[in-house]
């Protein structure tokens, strides 16, 4: 049975899981975090670390080492347990491993009485995020993955260090996989309410330079994890903050966008698919999907990410 209480079951301990529990902790987001792990010694000294850190955190926290039944009163199970990439993989070919981890959690996670809503980072995470749909029966409006939210953040840090912006005034979005197949619908950038494409739009020797610039960040956007794991062979803390704050949005009730990887039934033309695109987020999970009206070419750049997401998890059938 649900209470008040706001309650979190995170499962997958490893640098992706704890980078969020640590930023949980740091900004008070939950009353209690369950610590659930294959590795049940790893869970319990990750409790205990964080524990200590408590007293400075200043807020009041139960964390502790769980097993799947802890899950039956949480509010979000979180996911991001699995094997990540290695130098030279993509995100894709860690599909088969992890969904095998997956049919190991979702099960017991759903046989506990949980009625929440599930948050999935474990990659590939659209793929990921759908095998939880179908492992679960949840309504898909209740499992979402992190989708492009960290790319869209990687994004907007880029567009605001090159056009001297704050980044909390850069609206613009990564859509489709989050993955190699992912785009930047530039016709939607804007900062505040002007379009990014405007700036460009001189059609002269200036025009070029402008447009190489947002090439150069959409590519650096896109390698972004392949450079961090080629320099620490990890990425964790981009997401844990990303994963922290979509939670805050979930448990406040706050109706905020993000690019989280989401059920499509008919939005942008495509059906049977998670996929990255922008959604309304509340306590309920996907409030809806924002359909923005994106150029032809744009959507063709996505039926392309979506038939990329399509073609894997059909694969593994
Ligand atoms: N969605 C995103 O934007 C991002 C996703 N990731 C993904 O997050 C996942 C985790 O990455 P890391 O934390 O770096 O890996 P890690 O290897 O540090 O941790 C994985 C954890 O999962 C646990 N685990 C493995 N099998 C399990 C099972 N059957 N049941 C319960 N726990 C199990 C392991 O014991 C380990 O503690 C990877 O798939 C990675 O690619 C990483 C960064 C960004
Ligand atoms: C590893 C990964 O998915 C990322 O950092 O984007």
């Amino acid at each position: 049975m649900r209470t008040d209480k706001r309650k979190i079951a995170l499962v997958g301990t490893g640098m992706v899981g704890m980078s969020y529990a640590y930023s949980m902790l740091n900004q008070g987001i939950c009353d209690e975090l369950v610590l659930i792990d294959i590795n049940r010694k790893r869970a319990e000294g990750e409790a205990m670390d964080l524990n200590h850190g408590l007293a400075f955190s200043g807020y009041h926290m139960k964390i502790y080492a769980g097993e799947y039944k802890e899950c039956s009163d949480a509010d979000i199970v979180v996911i991001c347990a699995g094997v990540a990439q290695k130098q030279g993989e993509t995100r894709l070919d860690l599909l088969k491993r992890n969904a095998s981890v997956f049919e190991s959690i979702v099960q017991p996670v759903t046989e506990s009485g949980f009625n929440g809503i599930f948050l999935v980072a474990t990659n590939p995470v659209d793929i990921m995020t759908r095998i939880t749909y179908s492992l679960s029966g949840f309504n898909p409006k209740r499992v979402l993955g992190s989708g492009t939210a960290l790319d869209t953040a990687r994004l907007r840090y880029l567009l605001g260090e090159s056009l001297r912006v704050d980044p909390r005034n850069v609206h613009a979005y990564v859509m489709g996989e989050h993955g190699d197949s992912e785009f930047v619908p530039w016709s939607q950038a804007m900062i505040a309410t002007k379009p990014i494409l405007s700036l460009c739009g001189s059609g002269g020797e200036d025009d070029m330079v402008c447009r190489e610039e947002l090439k150069r960040i959409e590519d650096e956007v896109r390698g972004a994890a392949y450079r961090i794991i080629d320099a620490k062979q990890a990425t964790y803390y981009g997401i844990g903050m990303a994963l922290t704050r979509i939670t805050k949005a979930i448990l406040g009730d706050e109706n905020s966008v993000f690019t989280v990887s989401t059920m499509l039934r008919g939005e942008y033309g495509q059906n049977d698919v998670y996929a990255g695109v922008p959604c309304i987020i509340n306590k309920n999970g996907i409030q809806r999907v924002l359909s923005l009206s994106l150029t032809e070419d744009e959507m063709k750049q996505f039926g392309k990410s979506c038939d990329t997401l399509r073609e894997s998890f059909q694969g593994i059938l």
